[in-house]
């Protein structure tokens, strides 16, 4: 498909024994935000895993700019896929500009200091997130706000135009949790994939473009986010049923 940067096609997974995800398909789209859905155990965080390559899968496959994603070397896939985890605290008081410099390791030789052009891509990164005036703090004494806009500035000057998320809103009060959406949003205007996990459906609804909703490790539904994420998908997707063990699934859906 056209714009696909990452494309999941019909992926399994077993973890300890235990199918985590079954059957799975998504397009990740450039200029698009993908929200992923589910309640807890759903198999959200393993997909995204899996999307980074960190986890391969045993049936199907993922690929990136159409070649399997296995077969990229893990420099490369770093080039183009940035990570922002959930909740980040280091335990090192690291300067702001150092853990946004961290994003330039894999174009580093190893020892090599950051040179001048990395420099200027980390002041770059510190000047989109609009936290050039934290550069010389140190990370651990941060907000939790400030601390996620250091997380993405990372992956910006990481280089790749592929953005995945873990739950970016966890921790944020409302007014960070707008500023972190318009940024987001922004960054799908410039062309950028993102691709986050949520936990807040009425949010997504508005804020994604598209959006994929797992239960137990299945595709329940599939589509644009405002359609997929209505009354009645919000209230299936997050109903007890007797799939809450996850022994069973709901039926896939397509929505276009
Ligand atoms: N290493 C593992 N071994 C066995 N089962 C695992 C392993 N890792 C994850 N699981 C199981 O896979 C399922 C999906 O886990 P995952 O963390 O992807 O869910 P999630 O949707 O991200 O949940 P949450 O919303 O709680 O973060 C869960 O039932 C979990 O217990």
């Amino acid at each position: 498909m056209k714009g696909t940067v990452l494309d999941v096609r019909r992926v399994g997974l077993r973890r300890n024994g235990r199918c985590v995800l079954d059957d799975v398909s998504l397009s990740i789209m450039a200029g698009r935000m993908t929200g992923i859905l589910g309640p807890n155990g759903a198999g959200k965080s393993t997909l995204l895993r899996v999307l980074l390559g960190v986890l391969r899968p045993d049936a199907g496959q993922v690929l990136l700019d159409g070649r399997d994603l296995s077969q990229w070397h893990r420099r490369e896939v770093a080039h183009r896929i940035a990570y922002v985890p959930q909740g980040h605290i280091s335990l090192f008081p690291y300067t702001v500009r150092d853990v946004v410099a961290l994003g330039r390791v894999s174009y580093t030789p190893f020892a090599r200091k950051v040179g001048a052009e990395d420099a200027a891509i980390v002041a770059d990164a510190l000047v989109r997130l609009s936290i050039s005036h934290l550069a010389a703090r140190s990370y651990t004494d941060l907000s939790g706000g400030e601390r996620q806009a250091v997380l993405i500035a990372r992956a910006l000057a990481q280089g790749g135009r592929i953005l995945v998320l873990d739950e970016p809103e966890t921790g944020l009060d409302y007014g960070q949790q707008q500023r972190l959406y318009a940024l987001l949003r922004e960054l799908a205007d410039d062309g950028y994939a993102i691709v986050a996990t949520t936990h807040d459906p009425v949010r997504a609804a508005v804020a994604f473009d598209h959006a994929l909703l797992l239960r137990c490790g299945r595709v329940m539904r599939d589509g644009p986010a405002a359609q997929v994420l209505d009354a009645q998908g919000i209230a299936r997707l997050y109903a007890r049923g007797p799939d809450d063990e996850c022994t069973g699934a709901a039926s896939p859906e397509e929505i276009s």
